[in-house]
């Protein structure tokens, strides 16, 4: 099962690789403005779902928030380490 970090480390070499038909390099190349809207749209989704979904439809919205994070984490060139000292 794929892990936050293992997810991750699949995006930045997405980044650096930017290989034929990939909707992270599409995602990185919109900027973090699109990357921006994307967040709020999917943590609305989460939220939505929180109040009136299944666990495994609220499941599936995080990880799609999780991901977007990741996005814009990679396009601003951010490492887990600069977020996870402020845990
Ligand atoms: N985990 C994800 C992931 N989660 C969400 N998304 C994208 O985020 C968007 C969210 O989907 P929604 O259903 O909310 O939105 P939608 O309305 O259907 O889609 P849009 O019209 O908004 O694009 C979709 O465009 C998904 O493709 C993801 N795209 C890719 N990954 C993983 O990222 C890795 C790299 O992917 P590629 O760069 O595409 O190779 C692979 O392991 C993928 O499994």
């Amino acid at each position: 099962m794929k892990t936050f970090d293992a997810l991750f480390a699949e995006l930045q070499d997405r980044a650096a690789a930017r290989p034929e038909g990939s909707g992270t390099v599409k995602a990185l190349d919109a900027g973090v403005h699109a990357q921006g809207k994307k967040v709020l749209e999917e943590a609305g989704e989460v939220w939505i779902a929180a109040e009136y979904q299944s666990n495994e439809e609220l499941s599936e919205e995080i990880s799609q928030l999780l991901y977007w994070v990741q996005v814009l984490m990679v396009g601003r060139g951010l490492s887990l380490e600069d977020v996870y000292r402020h845990l």
